[in-house]
């Protein structure tokens, strides 16, 4: 028996084509809702017309989340949503296979760092674990950008910077070893641009020195904030109490080892590419038509990392044409004043969620478990801020990617996740902030409107789980942007979509076939979850879909 609310249009088979074309028009608003045809009302659904068994293989859903829905209840199911930095210590199949197990559900690949050939292999696998296993980690590449860095350390993994050594950073070619307590940098016009006094800082500011000699292509410099040096650590100086830009500016965001770094993601099928150095929104819109012309059918995402000035002062244009954006507090604590950060990452998660964009916040979450096995306490506290603002996903960097606890840096993002989104439950904190309306058409209005309603009611009548079945992904972000107090379970035809959804808040992301009409959608997939035993009869669900504008509310049958 269900009770459904159904916003009869025009076309009510129409789907929403993929972002940023433009959605469909409906030319009057007013027949679209009449008395007549909104209507609440009650059916009777009939049995499953076709057997579960034949159908089985066709709901894809990977094994952890099957076993925490079957072990827990829909209500304890992560919300917040975790992306991993592969490096050497997660590169092999069964630590990728471990992840997985651990919740990864975005594997995030540096450029900045490793062959190509090393990435194309880390690609394979998670390919193959998906395809073996039935997970849908997404995989993001993340570009090198053209900021300066220090290069490698000739295979030493770090070196130590002692408090008053005086270091030299240069711009000569080194052959294979590099003169100690020596640095190379990667920009031609170092030694000329800097200062006797300046300040270097680098890897965000975790190691600095000041500058207090300049020989031709060599600067000499004292270490006054002692640390570990990491190969091709990013590097900034500043003068006077501000970061000189002048330089970086002239760098274009993307660099020409970028664009073959984008060529060979696009041509692998990642799912995520993360643009480092984001300056302006032209930049993004640049790689997007260079994506559409180069491979029309490709279906990759382009988050923006915000970690330099210009990206927070073109905030807002930047987020809009992005389809989802990362506080990259790595380089933006060493662009900006560091305690200007947390208000920097709380106004970057609030305006996503304006505007219906994922939003991950990275760097340093534990950063001390890269060499410890228990996080400290104020990291747990970080990492719980970032979940209290809702933001869509959390990312490891270095604890994954090389340090030696990565399957607990994982259980520790996991558990803090879980205990603050319970927390939040239990308190009834719903959210309660009004979004604005983002959408261009009436179309658009509708679907939004249906999401927030269905959200609420959701909330109000504390139903089990809402259900989306959606083409595009669209309908299910929309959904996961009222943050509603159930998990939302969306299912949607398209393998590329289920792991892109997979980096989206509260999603729980099934690969389906399924048709334009509701009733054999419904019936369908209440007999396939119910024969996995992932549902149970009497179990309250709302369902929305972007096939058909409706909201209906129904016990499980
Ligand atoms: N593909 C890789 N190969 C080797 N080391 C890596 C790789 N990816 C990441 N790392 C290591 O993990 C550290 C943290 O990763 P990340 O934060 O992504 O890079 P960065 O520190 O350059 O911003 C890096 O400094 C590097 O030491
Ligand atoms: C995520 C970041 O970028 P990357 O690790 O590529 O420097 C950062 O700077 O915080
Ligand atoms: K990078
Ligand atoms: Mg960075």
């Amino acid at each position: 028996m269900s009770q459904s609310l159904q916003l009869l249009t025009p076309n009510p088979t129409f789907s929403f084509p993929h972002h940023p074309s433009p959605k469909p028009i409906f030319h009057s608003y007013s027949p679209i809702i009449s008395k007549s045809n909104l209507s609440l009302r009650s059916q009777h659904h009939p049995p499953p017309s076709h057997s579960a068994a034949t159908d089985l293989a066709s709901i894809e859903v990977d094994a952890v989340t099957e076993t925490e829905l079957k072990e827990n209840g829909f209500r304890s199911t992560r919300r917040t949503k975790v992306v991993c930095t592969i490096g050497p210590a997660t590169c092999g199949f069964e630590q990728l296979e471990a992840l997985a197990v651990g919740g990864m559900n975005v594997a995030r690949i540096n450029m900045c760092h490793g062959t190509r050939e090393w990435h194309k292999m880390v690609i394979e696998r998670v390919r193959r674990l998906n395809h073996e296993k039935g997970y849908a980690v997404a995989v993001m590449m993340d570009t090198e950008g053209s900021e300066i860095h220090m290069g490698d350390l000739r295979g030493a993994s770090s070196a130590k910077a002692e408090d008053g050594e005086i270091w030299t950073f240069s711009v000569r070619a080194f052959d294979s070893t590099l003169p100690e307590h020596t640095i190379n940098v990667n920009y031609e016009g170092f030694a000329e641009d800097v200062k006797v006094g300046d300040e270097l800082l680098l890897d965000g500011g975790m190691v600095r020195f000041e500058v207090i000699e300049k020989i031709g292509p060599d600067v000499k410099c004292r270490c006054t904030d002692p640390g570990l040096l990491l190969p091709r650590a990013n590097l900034t100086f500043w003068r006077n109490g501000s970061v000189v830009r002048e330089k970086n500016s002239m760098l274009p965001t993307i660099s020409s080892k970028d664009w073959l770094d984008i060529d060979f993601g696009i041509s692998e099928g990642v799912d995520f590419i993360a643009i480092s150095f984001v300056k302006t929104a032209e930049v993004i819109n640049h790689l997007r038509s260079y994506i559409e012309a180069r491979s029309p059918n490709s279906d990759v995402a382009l988050i923006a990392k915000i970690e330099s000035i210009d990206s927070v002062k073109n905030l807002e244009e930047i987020i809009q044409v992005a389809d989802g954006a990362m506080v990259a507090r790595g380089d933006l604590g060493a662009q900006i004043p560091l305690e200007q950060v947390p208000a920097t990452q709380e106004r970057i998660v609030q305006l996503c969620r304006q505007l219906n964009k994922p939003v991950i916040v990275a760097s340093q979450l534990l950063e001390s478990m890269i060499e410890y096995p228990t996080p400290t306490r104020a990291e747990v506290a970080d990492v719980s801020e970032a979940v209290r603002q809702r933001a869509d996903a959390l990312m490891l960097s270095g604890e994954s990617a090389m340090g030696q606890f990565p399957e607990k840096a994982l259980t520790v993002l996991r558990s803090v996740s879980l205990r603050i989104e319970r927390w939040w439950r239990e308190q009834k904190q719903y959210e309660t902030i009004a979004q604005p309306s983002i959408g261009t058409s009436h179309s658009e209005n509708i679907s939004e409107e249906i999401c927030n309603s269905a959200a609420k009611m959701a909330n109000i009548l504390e139903v089990d789980a809402l259900f989306v079945f959606t083409k595009t992904g669209h309908m299910a972000s929309l959904l996961s942007r009222c943050r509603p107090d159930c998990p939302i379970f969306a299912f949607t035809t398209t393998p590329s979509v289920r792991r892109r959804l997979n980096l989206q808040w509260g999603l729980i992301p099934f690969r389906l076939s399924f048709s334009d009409d509701m009733e054999t959608n419904l019936n369908k997939t209440f007999s396939l979850l119910k024969a996995r035993n992932l549902i149970k009869s009497g179990d309250l669900v709302i369902a929305v879909s972007d096939m058909m504008q409706s909201i209906q509310v129904m016990n499980v049958p």
